[in-house]
């Protein structure tokens, strides 16, 4: 069964078309989602979490139509959702605040939920911390919190937005190693800013730009597509698309090099930065 089938699905908000005809077909796996501040990547994942619906198209999940109000009652039961803003109700410990919304999730029998809520603060690395008031955990330790909400229930189908926000680098490794194994049977869909995130742990990558999709395909494929644009030297070149300092004191720069620019091996930030800059140029022409 296919976890996410979207086809030409559009949203607007009032005359501003946020999502325009996103098509997408997504098995198993972790496919990462990048796009600039705005591009619709939190629209897209609220669409693919059932919490708001398209104006335009078709959005199938699970195999069941997320239109229809019984079948979204069926897919919510084996959904997992991390939004990007997170409230916690005052005063719980981590453990009662998963617990709690193990109850809204309808899992009634107590002692089941409880070795569930385990399980779950385990698998995220909050098991020592379970008696802790959420207000007094750190900012990493609440998104992990988040997480661990979102496995409750062994979800076929799991949307994160931006969930490695936050996290120190250990916890971020971590948390790649635990989407990774849970994609093994799963379907799991990632908004990132980080393409190091993307490089690491997605065999598949959705740039977005003004809603529509502008690449779908291997992150590798997309680093590559800016193989012969990517250079570096001491000086900042001024024909650069774009150029910052690098910790080595040298310049990085992406764009059409000049002549005797010493071409470097590019990355998938590249190769993202140029494509997106390639769109923004794209759109501002037509306009
Ligand atoms: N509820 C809303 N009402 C009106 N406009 C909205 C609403 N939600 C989002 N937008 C607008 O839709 C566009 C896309 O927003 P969205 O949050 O989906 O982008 P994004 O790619 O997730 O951005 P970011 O990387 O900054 O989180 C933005 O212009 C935003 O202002």
């Amino acid at each position: 069964m296919t976890g996410i089938q979207l086809t030409e699905v559009s949203k607007s908000y009032g005359r501003r078309r946020v999502l325009d005809r996103v098509t997408l077909d997504v098995g198993n796996g972790v496919l990462g989602l990048l796009g600039p501040n705005g591009a619709g990547k939190t629209t897209l994942l609220r669409v693919l979490a059932t919490v708001a619906g398209a104006d335009a198209g078709r959005v199938e999940l699970l195999g069941r139509d997320a239109r229809d109000p019984l079948e979204r009652v069926a897919i919510r039961h084996r959904l997992g959702y991390v939004p990007q803003e997170i409230g916690f109700p005052r005063g719980f410990t981590a453990f009662e605040y998963v617990d709690y919304v193990g109850i809204l999730k309808e899992m009634t029998d107590r002692r089941a939920r409880h070795d569930e809520v385990r399980r779950v603060l385990e698998a995220v690395g909050l098991t020592t911390v379970a008696r802790r008031r959420v207000w007094r955990l750190s900012g990493g330790m609440k998104r992990r919190l988040i997480i661990a909400q979102a496995l409750l229930g062994d979800p076929r189908l799991l949307i994160l937005d931006e969930p490695t926000d936050g996290l120190d680098p250990e916890q971020r490794l971590r948390l790649r190693d635990t989407i990774s194994a849970l994609a093994e049977d799963r379907c799991v869909v990632v908004s990132t800013h980080q393409t190091e995130d993307v490089a690491a742990f997605c065999p598949r990558v959705v740039v977005l730009h003004e809603g529509s999709v502008r690449f779908d395909g291997d992150p590798r494929l997309l680093a590559a597509a800016a193989t012969g644009r990517v250079w570096r030297s001491d000086q900042r070149d001024p024909g650069a698309r774009l150029a910052w300092r690098t910790g080595d004191g040298g310049v990085r720069q992406i764009g059409s090099p000049p002549a005797g620019a010493t071409l470097v091996e590019p990355s998938l930030e590249d190769g993202y930065l140029l494509l997106v800059g390639d769109c923004a140029r794209a759109v501002k022409a037509t306009r």
